[in-house]
This record gives structure tokens, C-alpha cells and sequence, in this order.
């Protein structure tokens, strides 16, 4: 099928080129031109692990294209996906500028050809019959004419009546594991009132449904949920929701772990393995950061308030999560003292292993409070590399290119990402380097047992 996914980053990019990689016809639009020079010469501009190798192969085979033109994408697709960002606003609320951009855009360029357009950003409840009204708006402002409106239910058109319907297909993929997720998703959401947008969606998953791509394709079909608009789109936020309050959940539990001499990761090991709660996200730690859970949390707390409700448990879980990232300040003062004149290294910087995502990530807050503290920071992080300082909240960071330079004269360290190499670095070797070996583990992922007989102080979360 031809495909166009609008808004190249970790969601529309991975989209774009799973699709190619199964077998559909895809253009990639995105108004960020160097972002696209890259692209076309073959380089993803975000590192997620295998994107590269989907790409180069789906190029080669003539099935992957990328472009800053909208219309030539539009005119292209028979699907098309809008993948931009939905940052938040300082109220909480979503910014849902660039989506309204794109959809005006697709209006403006919409030919008489059928369309599905599908909204992949994450967006308000409501977004899908928002949307609808902008492509209106973006035809009328192009043919400045009364209009007919399209769509499945309607009756047949006239040659200019611009034919689409809307269809809500949230994502569900991590950073770090995007490929797999795309490839082999737990379930599919789609939201719309329209039967031919569904069969065009399903047929374009439908190697993804079957399983022909997944490494096990003795698996049963991946569940397809084809649902309405709103619910579709409140699925998304609830999921996320969901995640994130299971992590306070934990970490809350952690901190009562501390007080009482119990061991969070024992806790979670127990809880887990009742399949009524199951064993994921309950690895307690400095809490949730990234793209993606502060903002839709927010961005659902507001729309909470917007229809007159407070929304206390959400609200509860995203205060869990605000005290969880200043713990480690405290343990660091336990142990140091005053952090005045003290270095500090982190061990590592993005929200989570295997991107190089720093959005809202967790890192980012404690350098803050530690410059304001009057510490020194130096960070090592695998994929951040020391000329990436001129991202603004890494200016005061003294970023280095080993865990033994960043050990070097350190006065703690604090394991902020777990990379898996952080594993395998030899501690016995960092310790003698340090002014007093101390490690913040704040993702309880080094042995407490093998960091002790390197001679360090291991501090975890909630043991
Ligand atoms: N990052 C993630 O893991 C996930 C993100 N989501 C949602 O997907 C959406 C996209 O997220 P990301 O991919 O992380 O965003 P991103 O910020 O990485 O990428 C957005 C892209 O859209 C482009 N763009 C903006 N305006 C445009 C326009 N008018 N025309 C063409 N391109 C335009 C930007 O240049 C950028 O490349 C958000 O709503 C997010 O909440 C959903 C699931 C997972
Ligand atoms: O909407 C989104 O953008 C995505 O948000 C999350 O994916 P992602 O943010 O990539 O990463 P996660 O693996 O969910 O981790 C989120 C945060 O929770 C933290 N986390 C996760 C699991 C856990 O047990 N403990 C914990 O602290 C991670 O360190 C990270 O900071 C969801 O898992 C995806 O399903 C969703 O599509």
C-alpha cells in the first residue's frame, strides 16, 4: 500500500520504515530539511537500535523515500499517518500546534482520491473530529468553495470532494525497543466511525497481525481492537497512566522499604509473580522521566480538570514521582555531607538505556539541583558524546568519554541510565581512582555484593 508518515522522529521515522520494511510504499515528510538530507543519505538522525539497518535496506529496495514536500507526500498516500510532537504547554495541557498545522496542510493538499488520515501523535480525547474539521478548513481555504463533505458513509462524490476519513491509531512502542514493539505489538487500537478506514488499516497491518514478521510466528495474531474515536484516543493516555502509576506504585512501596529494612527488589520479585499484578514496571528507582509519561499524564490531569474532575490519584502518583528524583540529593548528603566544592559523577544521562533521548530525563534534574548545591558535575553517558554540551542543560556538565575519567577524583558517582555496560566496567579500578568510592545506584542495577568487594559504598533505592 502507499503509505506517508508526517513528523520523522522516534514514532514517525520507526513507522515509516517498519512499514517499508513489510512491504508498503513509503514517503517520510518532514519540514526539518537537514533532518531529511540525513535521511535520504541513509542516517538516522535519533539512535534506536536497528533503525539504521531497516532503512538502508528498505531504501535499497526502492520503498522508502523521504522529503520536506507535504504535497508530494499527501499526494503519494493512500494512508497517511500524523507522527509530529505534542509537547506540553505549561499548563499541562498538549500542544497540539503542529498536529493542527499537518492536518490544515493535508487539507490543502488533498486531491480526489479516498484517504485515511491517522493520527499516531498522541492527542487529546476529541482530537479525531478536531482534525476532520481542520482538513475542512485547509480544502476550503485552498478552494475558497462551500464544500461536500467525504467519507465512507457519504454519498458518492463529486470529482472535487475531497474524500478522507479519521482514524485513531495510538502508539504503543519504547524507545529503545522501537523496532520490536512495531513489529511485534501486544494489540492494535483503532479508533473511527468508519468501516472502510478500519479494513484499509487492517490490511495494511496485516503482516504485522499474522505475524509474518515476528520472530515466532507460531504466536497467535496480534489482538485488534477497532473501537471509536475517543476511546481509541483515551486508550493511550490510559496506558501510559497506567505504567507510570505502577511505577510510583513501587517506588512509594521503596520508600517504605527503607524505613522498615525490607528490599524493594525482593518486594517486586514477590508481588510480580502473581499474575494478577505480573512482573514489569516494578523496578523502583529515581522514577519515571522521558517524553512521553510526564507530559501525557499532565496533559490528562488537565483534561481531568477541563471536564470538572480532579483527578487525585494521577495527580498523586506524578507527586511520587517529583520526590523520587530528589532522593538521590539526600543520599548523596548523607553520605558527603555538604555537596559545596564536592564532584559528582553520573553514570550515564538519557531517560533509558539504548536511546539517546534526553527529554525530561531524570539526569537533567539532579544536575540542576547540584550546580545550585555548588557541586562540580561530570557525566559519562555511551551515547552522548562530550560535543554534545551544547545542549543547554548540559553546559555546566563536565562530559567525558570513560566511566574512568568520570571516576577520576570523583567524589561519588550516581548511576542515573542502566546501560548494560555500566555492568561490566571494573569498579575495583574505579574505586582507587576516587576520592571516596560512593555509588548512588539509582536504578538498583549493580550487585550490591560486587560492589562492596571492589571496595565501594553502594547505595541502592529501597534496600
Ligand atoms: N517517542 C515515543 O516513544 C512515543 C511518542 N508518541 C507520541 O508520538 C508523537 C511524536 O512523538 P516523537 O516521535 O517522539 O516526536 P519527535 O519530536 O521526535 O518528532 C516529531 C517530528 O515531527 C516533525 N514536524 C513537526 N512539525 C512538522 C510539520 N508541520 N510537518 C512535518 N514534520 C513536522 C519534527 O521536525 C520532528 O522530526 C507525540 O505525540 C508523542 O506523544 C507515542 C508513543 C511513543
Ligand atoms: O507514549 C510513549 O511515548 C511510550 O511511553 C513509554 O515508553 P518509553 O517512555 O519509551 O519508556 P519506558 O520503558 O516505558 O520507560 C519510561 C520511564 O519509566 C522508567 N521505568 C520503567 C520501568 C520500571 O519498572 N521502572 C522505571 O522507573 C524508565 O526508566 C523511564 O524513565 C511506554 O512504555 C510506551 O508504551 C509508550 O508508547
Amino acid at each position: 500500500m502507499r503509505v506517508c508518515t508526517i513528523g520523522t522522529g522516534y514514532v514517525g521515522l520507526v513507522t515509516g520504515a517498519c512499514l517499508a520494511h513489510i512491504g508498503h510504499d513509503v514517503i517520510c515528510v518532514d519540514n526539518n530539511p537537514e533532518k531529511v538530507e540525513l535521511m535520504k543519505s541513509g542516517h538516522s538522525p535519533i539512535y534506536e537500535p536497528g533503525l539504521s539497518e531497516i532503512m538502508k535496506s528498505a531504501m535499497a529496495a526502492n520503498r522508502l523515500q523521504f522529503t520536506t514536500d507535504l504535497g508530494a507526500g499527501i499526494e503519494h498516500g493512500e494512508i497517511l499517518f500524523i507522527a509530529v510532537g505534542t509537547p506540553p504547554l505549561p499548563n499541562g495541557s498538549s500542544d497540539t500546534q503542529y498536529v493542527e498545522a499537518v492536518a490544515k496542510g493535508i487539507g490543502q493538499h488533498l486531491n480526489g482520491e479516498y484517504k485515511v488520515i491517522v493520527n499516531k501523535s498522541t492527542v487529546p480525547i476529541g482530537s479525531g473530529d478536531w482534525v476532520k474539521m481542520l482538513v475542512l478548513d485547509g480544502v476550503a481555504e485552498r478552494t475558497k468553495q462551500p464544500l461536500l463533505v467525504g467519507g465512507g458513509d457519504t454519498p458518492p462524490p463529486t470529482q472535487l470532494t475531497p474524500q478522507f476519513d479519521v482514524v485513531s491509531n495510538p502508539e504503543f512502542l519504547r524507545e529503545g525497543s522501537a523496532i520490536y514493539d512495531t513489529l511485534n505489538p501486544d494489540r492494535i487500537v483503532l479508533g473511527s466511525n468508519n468501516q472502510q478506514a478500519i479494513d484499509l488499516m487492517l490490511k495494511l497491518y496485516s503482516p504485522i497481525i499474522d505475524r509474518e514478521c515476528a520472530e515466532d510466528t507460531s504466536l497467535p495474531p496480534v489482538a485488534v481492537l477497532a473501537t471509536d474515536l475517543g476511546s481509541a484516543e483515551m486508550i493511550k493516555y490510559a496506558a501510559n497512566a497506567f505504567l507510570a502509576t505502577k511505577i510510583s506504585f513501587i517506588n512509594e512501596i521503596a520508600n517504605i522499604c527503607e524505613r522498615v529494612g525490607a528490599d524493594v527488589t525482593q518486594v517486586s520479585k514477590g508481588i510480580g509473580l502473581d499474575s494478577r499484578i505480573g512482573n514489569k514496571f516494578l523496578n523502583a528507582g529515581i522514577g519515571w522521566g522521558g517524553s512521553c509519561f510526564p507530559k501525557d499524564l499532565a496533559a490528562l490531569i488537565h483534561t481531568g480538570a477541563d471536564y470538572g474532575y480532579d483527578a487525585r490519584l494521577l495527580k498523586a502518583a506524578v507527586s511520587v514521582n517529583q520526590q523520587q528524583r530528589t532522593l538521590v540529593i539526600q543520599k548523596l548528603q548523607n553520605s558527603l555531607k555538604i555537596l559545596k566544592g564536592k564532584t559528582i559523577g553520573l553514570l550515564g544521562l538519557t531517560f533509558k538505556p539504548d536511546t539517546d533521548d534526553l527529554r525530561d530525563a531524570p539526569a537533567l534534574d539532579i544536575i540542576h539541583i547540584l550546580i545550585e548545591l555548588g557541586a562540580k558535575v561530570k557525566a559519562y553517558d555511551p551515547i552522548i558524546s562530550p560535543q554534545s554540551s551544547i545542549n543547554p542543560h548540559l553546559v555546566n556538565v563536565n562530559l567525558v568519554s570513560s566511566p574512568q575519567l568520570l571516576a577520576t577524583d570523583s567524589d561519588a558517582l550516581v548511576l542515573m541510565t542502566e546501560w548494560s555496560e555500566f555492568q561490566e566496567i571494573n569498579y575495583q579500578h574505579l574505586a582507587g581512582l576516587m576520592r571516596s568510592p560512593i555509588v548512588v545506584d539509582c536504578r538498583n542495577f549493580l550487585s550490591p555484593t560486587k560492589l562492596a568487594e571492589a571496595g565501594f559504598n553502594h547505595i541502592g533505592i529501597g534496600c
